[in-house]
């Protein structure tokens, strides 16, 4: 379980207080973390749609949170870009910072964190950074030439929807991702879902994982 230290004043006012676990007289909130994973248009956005209505979750998309950082014109945006553009990873810190701080202006206590983390380095990061570590994480396995055609005909003007940057991302991806999967599959929390199919027969496999947690 994720947990939030708070103040006391925050604690009476918190509209969360039946959250607090007082076992220690400190005030901690008890967070719950979702963590997504799965290579680039294997459908792990489209899912969270489904995931914040259904289940009430807060969704932060690790790559919508760098691309506002590149419209918002902050001084890391250059980097990002360039980096987005070559499918490579931006560096764990930006990143983390960015989670850290929609997490901290949430006022829920569930949150999706979708594409992120991409790389053992971005998950020792995150864990030493916020001190917490997801309760589950969802792992959409899906065929390489599915998710190019799916990234080609997405249609939402991504500077990385092309051929040449999605080989590079499959690339990074085959790299990096398995031994985060590895990390958390021997912890027992990774629940692996088949992402061929339709929208809602893989909502079907995703809807049951929750029935477990008291969320
Ligand atoms: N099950 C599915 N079957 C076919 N297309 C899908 C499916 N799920 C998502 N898509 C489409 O594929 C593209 C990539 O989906 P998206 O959710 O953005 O993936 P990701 O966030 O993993 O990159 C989008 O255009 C989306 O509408
Ligand atoms: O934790 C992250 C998430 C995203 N990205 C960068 O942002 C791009 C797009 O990520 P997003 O999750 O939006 O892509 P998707 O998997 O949804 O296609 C990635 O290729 C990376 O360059 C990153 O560096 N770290
Ligand atoms: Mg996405």
């Amino acid at each position: 379980m994720w947990k939030r230290a708070i103040s006391p004043s925050t604690l009476l006012s918190s509209p969360k207080s039946s959250f607090l676990n007082q076992a220690n007289g400190l005030g901690v909130l008890n967070l719950f973390g979702l963590m997504l994973s799965g290579g680039p248009g294997s459908g792990k956005g489209t899912q969270c749609v489904k995931i914040v209505e259904t289940f009430g979750f807060t969704h932060f998309s690790a790559g919508d949170l760098l691309r506002r950082e590149i419209s918002s014109n902050s001084e890391n945006g250059a980097v990002i870009l360039d980096t987005i553009k070559e499918g490579r990873i931006v560096p764990s810190e930006v990143t983390v910072k960015l989670i850290q701080r929609a997490i901290e202006s949430s006022e829920n206590y569930k949150f999706l964190i979708d594409g992120f983390p991409r790389s053992e380095e971005n998950r020792i990061a995150f864990e030493q950074i916020m001190g917490v570590e997801p309760n589950i994480v969802l792992f959409f396995d899906c065929p390489e030439e599915e998710m190019v055609k799916r990234v080609l005909s997405r249609n939402q003007g991504r500077v990385d929807d092309n051929l040449d940057t999605i080989k590079k991302r499959l690339k990074v991806f085959a790299a990096l991702n398995l031994p985060v999967i590895n990390y958390y599959s021997e912890k027992g929390k990774v629940h692996k879902i088949n992402a061929v199919g339709t929208e809602d027969e893989i909502f079907e496999q995703v809807h049951p994982v929750f029935a477990a947690y008291d969320v």
